[in-house]
């Protein structure tokens, strides 16, 4: 069991190179967010985009373009169609897929196209309707470095484990049919990457409100678009955002809030390097 701490994460967050560029911070391509879930494709790119995401596309239902941009015009947007969606795919550093996607015929397609595009160089991160429609459906899964991030129910679907099953013991047995990297989001949150337990140590019940797991999306993109996609570099943005939820002090962490507080908050963690 690695616990994850303040510690453990400022030797993740690393000061920025002084020649750094947008591209070198990471192609972050989100794809998220239906006509009913456009909240959940903006706070994901607006987590990604705030912990430090090179350049962010996020491919949303047309309905969701014009609060995206109004909200967040350091994101690109494009739709979910083949053409468009194919090309920004095969660039991507890191994919995002499932925050507030729905589960209908438009959500199964797109999905189907960012599990036979995804390469093995890069990061795709499976959230909430991609992960229901995966575990409904059992596609062949690419190879690409996977990174799974169910709360308990979602986990009972890939798993078939009810909440009250759902221990380190039995999680590892039921990860180690899968691949790649299971965040199972809760209190606490735990990572598993088929070797290690990753136990996060911030957090609180005021993370109880819906988006707190689409800002999770984005904060796992950044860090591994910037930092390098490991265990460390996932329990590290795991530990960020619920740290920056912490450091509001508030009844109830918005998660439009814990975002906008993450560039100061990662330039304090980066700042303790020598
Ligand atoms: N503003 C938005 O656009 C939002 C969109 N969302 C999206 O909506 C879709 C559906 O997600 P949901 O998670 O709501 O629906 P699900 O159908 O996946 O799961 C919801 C059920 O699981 C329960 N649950 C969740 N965490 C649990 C835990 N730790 N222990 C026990 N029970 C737990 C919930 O109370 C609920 O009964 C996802 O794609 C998600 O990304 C949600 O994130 C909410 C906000
Ligand atoms: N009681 C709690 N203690 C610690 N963290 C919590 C608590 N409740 C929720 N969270 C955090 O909030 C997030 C909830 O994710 P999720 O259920 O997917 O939300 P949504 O889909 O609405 O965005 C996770 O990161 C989880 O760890
Ligand atoms: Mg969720």
């Amino acid at each position: 069991m690695i616990v994850v701490d303040r510690a453990f994460t400022e030797r993740v967050v690393k000061k920025r190179p002084i020649a750094s560029y947008k591209g070198k911070m990471g192609r972050v391509v989100i794809v998220a967010g239906n006509d009913r879930f456009g909240g959940a494709a903006i706070m994901s790119a607006t987590a990604a985009v705030y912990a430090g995401a090179g350049l962010t596309t996020v491919a949303t239902n047309p309905d969701n373009w014009t609060a995206l941009h109004a909200r967040l015009p350091e994101a690109m947007v494009t739709d979910l169609q083949a053409e468009t969606l194919t090309p920004l795919l095969t660039n991507a550093d890191v994919i995002v897929v499932g925050p507030g996607l729905g589960e209908d015929a438009a959500a199964k397609s797109v999905l189907n196209l960012v599990l036979k595009t995804a390469s093995k160089d890069q990061a795709l991160i499976i959230d909430g309707s991609a992960i229901t429609l995966c575990s409904q459906d059992r596609p062949q899964m690419p190879n690409a470095k996977i990174i799974w991030t169910p709360h308990a129910v979602e986990w009972q679907r890939m798993s078939g484990l009810t909440p009250s099953q759902q221990d380190d013991k039995e999680n590892q047995k039921a990860f180690a049919k899968m691949a790649g990297t299971l965040v199972l989001k809760g209190s606490p949150t735990r990572t598993y990457n088929g070797k290690d337990v990753f136990l996060n140590t911030s957090g609180s019940p005021a993370m109880a409100t819906g988006g707190s797991g689409d800002t999770l999306t984005g904060v796992i993109a950044a860090f591994c678009a910037q930092f390098g996609t490991n265990a460390q570099t996932i329990a590290a943005a795991v530990w960020t955002h619920s740290a920056a939820a912490d450091n509001l002090h508030e009844y109830v962490a918005l998660p439009t809030r814990v975002a906008a507080s993450l560039p100061a908050f990662m330039a304090e963690l980066a700042a303790t390097q020598s």
